[in-house]
């Protein structure tokens, strides 16, 4: 397995497999409980009233369940969901077909908003506040606008970066909810829910183990248990115990806390390299050979959320966690001679 195992499997779904484990009602989706409860409440309102839902965002890191919780909403409001990206939007007649195929409630779920052209964006203002759009037709002296009524739909917004979003699109949106990392329990419940749905059988303390190794993260919590369950069933007789998921998680370079080797290389280039920070981002990204979009996505978010990293007005600097796991101590002069991770 290569060491970006992690960011590979955050970019791209786990294939056929990955329909089947996402639920479809707020019941069948363990944790984010307070987003769920507001969205709950949010959908009941909207359909005692026989209304569309207000426009919102989702945000948080990838993999966390923002598109399944999307498509949990349109499931309970009894509604259509179509899904766009904001770089796949890239002319006004892309954004007019898609909003012109909606039915009155549907939701509209347009993943990385935060990428959407600044034209297309404009062009959605008109479409959330009073449901129509002006489309150019034409161009030179025979150009003209063409006024389009579209269905009361409901924008979800996806972002990772919540900061990049415009402060127009934000003010047109009923709420902003954030997802956060899950906790070690919540995430042996989607293991153990998803195992059993793909029947792989495993004893608790398995399920446990993978996890406490999945960076809090339900997309990779399921990657790694196929992976778990592609290792029991060639190197056994297919039940998961502790001792082969152990071996098959550590076989792809994944620490007891959940780092992978990426993390351990930022953390290990601002130590050594960078004499413990701060240092800017990009100098990081050029030293370990990843781009700064990622670093800031995939890696940081939990490597600060676990205190591994701490983000200052002048770089990142590593945390004392992280200096006492590489065995640096603060006062030592030479740190170079200490063990790497
Ligand atoms: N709470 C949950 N319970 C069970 N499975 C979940 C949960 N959240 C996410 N998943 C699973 O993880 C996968 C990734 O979730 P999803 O695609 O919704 O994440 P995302 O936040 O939209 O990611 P991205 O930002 O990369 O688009 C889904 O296929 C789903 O099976």
């Amino acid at each position: 397995m290569s060491e970006n195992f992690f960011e590979s499997t955050l970019k791209k779904e786990t294939g056929e497999n990955d329909n089947i484990l996402r639920p479809k009602t707020f019941e069948e989706f363990p944790g984010q409980d307070q987003v769920k409860e507001r969205l709950s409440i949010f959908v009941e309102a909207a359909k005692m009233r026989d209304e569309a839902l207000g426009h919102f965002i989702l945000s948080g890191p990838p993999g966390l369940g923002k598109t399944t919780l999307a498509y949990i909403v349109a499931n309970e409001r009894g509604k259509g969901i179509k899904t766009s990206s904001g770089p796949v939007l890239e002319k006004p007649g892309d954004l007019a077909g898609l909003l012109t195929s909606l039915s009155d409630g549907d939701i509209l779920f347009i993943d990385e908003i935060h990428r959407l052209p600044i034209a297309i964006e404009e062009y959605l203002y008109s479409a959330m506040e009073d449901f129509f759009i002006d489309i150019m037709i034409d161009q030179g002296v025979g150009a003209r606008s063409v006024r389009l009524n579209i269905p009361k739909f409901t924008l979800v917004g996806a972002t990772t970066r919540l900061g990049l979003c415009s402060a127009p699109l934000r003010s047109r949106c009923q709420h902003v909810h954030r997802l956060e990392y899950y906790s070690d329990e919540e995430l042996g419940r989607i293991v153990k829910r998803s195992s059993d749905l793909i029947n792989c059988e495993m004893d608790e303390k398995a399920s446990h183990e993978v996890a406490g190794r999945s960076r809090g993260t339900p997309r990779i919590a399921n990657n790694l248990l196929h992976w778990v369950r592609d290792y029991a069933q060639v190197k056994a007789d297919g039940f998961v115990t502790w001792d082969l998921a152990n071996k098959a998680l550590n076989m792809l370079n994944i620490d007891s806390n959940g780092l992978d080797e990426m993390d351990k290389k930022i953390l290990n280039t601002i130590a050594y390299n960078f004499d413990c920070g701060p240092v800017g981002i990009k100098n990081i990204a050029v030293s370990v050979g990843e781009e700064v979009g990622t670093l800031e996505d995939v890696y940081e978010p939990f490597l600060i959320q676990e205190g591994y990293l701490v983000r200052t007005q002048t770089g990142r600097v590593i945390s004392q966690k992280t200096k006492n796991m590489l065995g640096i101590n603060s006062n030592s002069s030479d740190e170079q001679d200490l063990p790497n991770l």
